[in-house]
């Protein structure tokens, strides 16, 4: 039975879950959030080690000893990655949440193949080796897996086109993979968030708006992370799988699912007879 059907939502109490760049920004809010939730655990992996020890000292203190568990992981590389979630499923025994979250952003024609390892291949790597561990098909009791994209995805701002096309690309794996059955086969859903502008480090980077370009565009208005953060745990919890939520403005967070579909209907009409 698909998700829609059973109209469920997800309660996490006891959850486990696990967030990748969790050290700062939405990421770390969204940890802290999770655990008012009353999730049981929260791994978060980040590269930011000090950040990362910081915040699990202030959470544990807050939420309870163990509740956050900092993970130092650069997920672009497979290994580190790969010891991040076996950390995670032996010492819990079980993943029923993960946010794939962290990603890069740097002005075209700088970092490239980093924003793409990092916001894509991760990102991909990530997802596979949640719902190998979620999975009911593996004997797991099925879980959810959020892929943070970007408003980007959906638009064409020439100011950071590497950028945008690893959260299209982010989206378009999400919204493919996640389609019936897979839910139904895996008891897992596959979700995708598009935030706009919010107001963290990623946003105020490398004085993008030194750029030529942002005199003829406009200049995006940034919503708070408190939002942002509402937004993804909404989503968690209701989001059928291989949907696309965008989160902005402030603003509850809207099922934009058929707009998306209509527009890969109009693409796949030059590709069907
Ligand atoms: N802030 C915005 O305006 C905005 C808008 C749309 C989408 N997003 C997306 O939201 C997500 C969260 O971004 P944010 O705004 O909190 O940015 P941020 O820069 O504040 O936080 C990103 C976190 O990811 C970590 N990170 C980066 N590379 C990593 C790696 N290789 N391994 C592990 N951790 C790594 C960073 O250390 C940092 O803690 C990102 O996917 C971003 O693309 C942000
Ligand atoms: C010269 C470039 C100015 C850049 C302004 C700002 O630093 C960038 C914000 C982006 C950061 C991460 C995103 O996904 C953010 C983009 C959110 C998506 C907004 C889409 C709305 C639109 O394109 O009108």
């Amino acid at each position: 039975m698909v998700w829609d059907e059973v109209k469920q939502c997800l309660v996490l109490s006891d959850a486990v879950c696990l967030v990748t760049g969790g050290a700062a920004g939405v990421g770390a809010a969204l940890v802290s959030s999770l655990l008012t939730e009353n999730a049981q655990h929260v791994a978060f992996l980040d590269i930011e080690e000090k950040k990362g020890a910081a915040l699990e000292t202030q959470l544990n203190a807050k939420f309870g000893a163990l509740r956050a568990k900092f993970i130092k992981c650069d997920i672009a590389n497979e290994d580190e990655l790969t010891r991040a979630y076996k950390l995670v499923t032996d010492k819990y025994r079980r993943l029923d949440v993960v946010v794939n979250n962290a990603a890069v952003l740097s002005r075209d024609g700088e970092n490239s193949g980093r924003m793409v390892d990092v916001n894509f291949k991760a990102s991909v790597n990530s997802t596979f080796k949640a719902v190998e561990a979620m999975s009911a098909e593996n004997g797991g009791s099925g879980g959810v897996v959020v892929n943070i994209s970007s408003l980007l995805a959906l638009n064409q701002d020439s100011r950071l086109a590497v950028y945008s096309a690893t959260k299209a690309a982010v989206l378009q794996f999400t919204v493919t993979l996640g389609k019936e059955p897979f839910y139904t086969n895996s008891k897992v859903r596959l979700l995708t968030v598009c935030p706009g502008p919010t107001d963290t480090a990623i946003y105020h980077r490398q004085n993008l708006q030194n750029h030529p370009a942002h005199l003829t565009q406009p200049y995006f208005q940034k919503q708070s992370v408190e939002s942002a953060v509402l937004g993804i745990i909404e989503v968690i919890k209701t989001g059928a799988s291989g949907s696309v939520w965008k989160v902005a403005d402030d603003e509850p967070a809207q099922d934009i699912s058929q707009h998306v579909k209509k527009g890969f209907t109009v693409f796949s009409s030059v590709v069907k007879k």
